[in-house]
């Protein structure tokens, strides 16, 4: 059986803080992360109009990557992740400070543990957010550059040069 993948990058600025951890992550800091989300499907086999077809993507770029912009611009970019039980959720909100909180706008559920902002639970939320970018594509009658059976298979997040996770479906 043969897999078609392809990988998109966004970057974002963003702070967040550890304070379960010890050691210097506990104190509020920023980083510009990097994520590349991959993903695949089976065949080059899609749908137009008259039923299937092929536009011999499994994804058009552009299209993806502006969904994947915009959750991420929208929501992560210049803001700050935390975890549900830091103290820092109310005061910076009340300040106007745009806020995502792992562990309420997302749980996490199937997707791994999610209640604080680690470099791997912001690759197991961009995967779990890549299925939604999919299915909004998948339920456009009109988009005909998405191949059947396309899945996300890798997430890979950056926060440093030097530190990455990889969120892989199994
Ligand atoms: N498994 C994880 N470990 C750590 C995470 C994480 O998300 N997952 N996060 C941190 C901190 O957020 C911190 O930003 C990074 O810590 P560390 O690599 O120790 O710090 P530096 O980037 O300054 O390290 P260099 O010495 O510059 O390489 C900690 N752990």
């Amino acid at each position: 059986m043969t897999t078609h993948s392809i990988t998109v990058e966004h970057n974002f600025e963003t702070a967040h803080r550890l304070p379960h951890l010890e050691g210097k992550c506990q104190s509020l800091h920023g980083h510009s992360w990097r994520a590349q989300v991959t993903v695949s499907a089976p065949s080059l086999t899609g749908r137009n109009q008259l039923g299937a077809s092929s536009a011999g993507t499994v994804v058009e770029f552009g299209r993806f990557k502006k969904l994947m912009r915009e959750w991420i611009d929208d929501r992560l970019d210049h803001g700050t992740m935390l975890g549900l039980r830091d103290p820092l959720v109310g005061p910076l909100r009340e300040d106007g400070c745009k806020v995502f909180v792992f562990g309420a706008e997302w749980e996490g559920g199937d997707w791994g543990g999610a209640q604080w902002p680690t470099v791997e639970a912001v690759a197991a939320l961009l995967a779990a957010q890549a299925y939604g970018w999919l299915s909004s594509m998948w339920d456009d009658p009109m988009d005909t550059t998405i191949a059947a059976r396309t899945e996300v298979t890798r997430v890979h997040v950056t926060e440093t040069a030097v530190n990455a996770a990889v969120w892989e479906a199994r």
